[in-house]
């Protein structure tokens, strides 16, 4: 139920968002207009990222106005759902789709509708999800069609679905007949193949959908069965053999028949537990919850007091699961939902909405205040290490909070803006949580599309480097260049790798991403070195995300290998982050990248674990000294402390130094007083397209540049 409301709700909220809106409003005057219509084209195109399959646009005429994706084409079965209105629920041979149809509004208006169906994999996994039950275990969804039912497939039924099926077999009532009624409970019956069942059934919210699990008596009763079978054959020698044998050998038979009915009863109870809790951690599932919260929200309205939705989601659980398999990851679930119950007050419930997500409500609140301590609990119990099949494990969990009523009165819009503030508290670094604001929607839509223009930005030829000159300190010369991307889109014009990166990163495209990077680097740094420019390192700037998840060795290769650029003018940029994790991989890929003669800096030096132990044992060549020190250094005493013994340290192990953000002369003197090798920043120069770079190496320093035919020739 919770699956089709939100699918509904999200429909709703998505047509209502203001980009959809104000293009569906300008569109009911001017209906051609074409930048109206390629804005809604472009929120359409966002739909996938809400989960939608398809998604059209529709004006009061009943004329399309934007589209994407395509909808089903005569799916198996196509039954209506009572509420929310104007919704279907739909079986293709890809599963089950939700189709909803909604309006967009502004104010009491409707401007137009949107059309959308997103798959609804949930149900589809429900429908297989009854093995570890049974053999016989299945699990049916059907709705009501006049006497009779349509049914979508059980496991039994081999993903065919029943059409017209009759609700009583032999005057007898199938258990759905029950759910369809809207009655919920556990009987003994028939199911409708003729077989002797015990099923669980319930109505599906106000859906007009019923849902029933059931299981074959035979299959639930077997082992009592086969004990009543032996029992005559035992019995009879036993009765000649007096009272003795009788208590030596029956009792046992009697007891285990008691224990048989015991584990029949237990069974029941398991099914009925599984209705409303989530199997793994025994904690309340998603139906619990939302039921706590409508009679919490009903009491709150009563009192006048506030409630609270927190969405927790653990982080980085995919690459435990990932590295140390299913056992470790059901391990630690198991372990962070002991820790949220024990982090909450007896009056709060936590439960487990799947995968590695948790929902918690907090009722009874008075101000904000108690909310903050309560996460600040959570965040410092999760953190404390534990052990897990011979390793000691940490995790951290990121949590968005929505607040009854501010945020919305209702389940499912809470649900949906305390997603996006954990969206938010991922995005602010992780380990953290963030309250809803409006602004998030907004920020929403913005992400999304920065991640669908990032898709093509490759194709599309969108992306360009520009360059930062590197500059030693003694001489004068320019050293290096730092390879700096900006995306140049469409609408938005030059944007800077602080609005893209993270996105980036998040989505995976990072890795094709940096490809380009690096294969363009190195292709402009060997047509400069052509040009006679002798000895000028290109610095690229490698993700963390990159360096561990992409073939980074491999692209490196391949950029050198197609440019003819040498492999000591070309220097990664890692941050101190990239080389922590993961160690034993990331020091085959540091080998073989040294191996080949390209150079390591760390980047950010001195804001992240600033572990000396990884300086050696990877090789690095500079460090790179970052920005927030050399800013303040010539006010902050700390941050001058900083950087001296950055560079004393660096002297010792043999790295060369390099400060960035370089923006005063004065910043350049303390720097070379220090002894810094190298800068870099906009006293110098701000990062510049290829061909200002060029015209800037041309004319920095006289008789720095060896043309070919003035003897020296340039190394490539
Ligand atoms: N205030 C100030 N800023 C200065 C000064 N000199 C340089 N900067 C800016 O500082 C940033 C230095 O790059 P970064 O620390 O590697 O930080 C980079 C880097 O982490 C990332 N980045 C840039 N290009 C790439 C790329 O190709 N791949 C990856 N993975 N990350 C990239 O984006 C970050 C930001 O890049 P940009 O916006 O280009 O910002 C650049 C540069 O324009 C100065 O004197 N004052």
């Amino acid at each position: 139920m919770e699956i089709i409301d939100r699918g509904w709700q999200d429909s709703f909220n998505f047509a209502n968002q203001p980009l959809p809106q104000d293009a569906v409003h300008a569109l009911l005057d001017t209906p051609f207009d074409p930048t109206w219509r390629s804005r809604l084209q472009r929120a359409a195109k966002a739909a996938p990222e809400f989960g939608f399959s398809a998604l059209a646009f529709i004006s009061l005429a009943g004329s399309s106005l934007a589209e994407d994706g395509s909808f089903a084409q005569s799916p198996d079965l196509d039954v209506p759902l009572n509420a929310p209105a104007s919704s279907r629920l739909l079986w293709t041979k890809h599963g089950f789709v939700l189709h909803t149809r909604v309006p967009v509004r502004r104010q009491d208006a409707v401007l137009g509708f949107m059309e959308a169906e997103r798959p609804l994999p949930q149900m589809d996994e429900a429908l297989h999800d009854t093995t570890h039950l049974g053999e016989t275990a299945d699990f049916a969804i059907c709705a009501a069609a006049g006497e009779n039912m349509h049914c979508f497939p059980l496991r039994s039924t081999q993903g065919n679905v029943l059409r017209n099926y009759p609700r009583n077999i032999a005057g007898q009532p199938l258990p759905m007949s029950h759910a369809l009624a809207g009655k919920s409970g556990v009987v003994h019956a028939r199911d409708y193949r003729g077989r002797d069942v015990i099923a669980a059934y319930r109505p599906m919210g106000d859906t007009g959908l019923g849902t029933v699990l059931k299981i074959d008596s035979a299959e639930l009763y077997q082992p009592l069965a086969a004990t009543l079978w032996e029992l005559p054959a035992i019995l009879l020698p036993l009765m000649t053999m007096g009272f003795l044998l009788l208590r030596l050998q029956v009792m046992p038979l009697v007891r285990k028949m008691a224990e048989e009915i015991g584990e029949r009863e237990k069974a029941e109870k398991y099914i009925r537990f599984l209705a409303y809790h989530d199997a793994l951690t025994g904690l309340p599932n998603r139906l619990q919850i939302q039921e706590r919260f409508d009679q919490a929200a009903d009491c709150a309205q009563r009192n006048g007091s506030r409630l609270a939705l927190v969405f927790l989601d653990l982080d980085g659980f995919k690459r435990i699961n990932d590295s140390l398999g299913h056992s470790a990851g059901d391990a630690v679930l198991k372990e962070a939902a002991a820790r949220l119950r024990d982090s909450v007050r007896n009056g709060d419930t936590v439960s487990r909405q799947g995968g590695d997500e948790f929902l918690i409500l907090l009722t009874d609140l008075g101000d904000d205040a108690v909310i903050t301590k309560i996460m600040d609990q959570i965040l410092t119990r999760q953190m404390a290490p534990f052990h897990c099949e011979g390793i000691d494990l940490s995790t951290s969990v990121s949590m968005g909070i929505a607040v009854y009523p501010d945020d919305g009165r209702d389940f499912e819009t809470l649900l949906k803006k305390a997603d996006m503030a954990m969206y938010q508290a991922k995005d602010s670094g992780r380990n953290t949580y963030r309250f809803h604001n409006p602004q998030m929607s907004l920020d929403v839509i913005e992400h999304l599309q920065i991640y669908h223009g990032l898709r093509r930005a490759i194709d599309r030829d969108e992306f360009v480097l520009y360059y930062q000159p590197q500059i030693d300190l003694a001489s004068g010369r320019i050293t290096g260049a730092e390879a700096l991307l900006r995306w140049q889109e469409p609408e938005r014009g030059l944007v800077t790798p602080g609005r893209f990166i993270a996105i980036a990163e998040e989505s995976g495209l990072i890795t094709p991403i940096g490809e380009w990077v690096l294969e363009e680097a190195c292709r402009q740094a060997a047509a400069w070195c052509q040009m006679g420019v002798s000895n000028l390192v290109v610095a690229v700037n490698i993700s963390a995300v990159q360096f561990l998840r992409g073939n980074l060795d491999d692209s490196v290769v391949r950029a050198l290998e197609r440019s003819g650029l040498a492999a000591d003018l070309l220097e990664l940029e890692l941050t101190e982050s990239a080389l922590i994790h993961n160690t034993e991989n990331t020091l085959g890929v540091v080998r073989r990248l040294k191996s080949l003669g390209v150079k390591l800096s760390i980047d950010d030096f001195g804001t992240g674990y600033s572990n000396l132990a990884y300086l050696r044992r990877f090789a690095v060549d500079k460090i790179k000294i970052d920005q927030s020190f050399v800013r303040d250094m010539l006010d902050d005493p700390n941050d001058a402390a900083i950087i001296r013994a950055i560079i004393q340290m660096a002297r010792t192990l043999n790295l060369k130094t390099i400060a960035e953000g370089v923006e005063h002369e004065r910043t350049l003197d303390a720097l070379r007083r220090c002894q810094c090798d190298e800068v870099q920043g906009y006293h110098i120069s701000e990062p510049l397209p290829t061909d200002q770079f060029t015209r800037f190496l041309l004319t920095w320093r006289e008789g720095w540049i060896h043309t070919a035919e003035g003897g020296k020739r340039a190394k490539c």
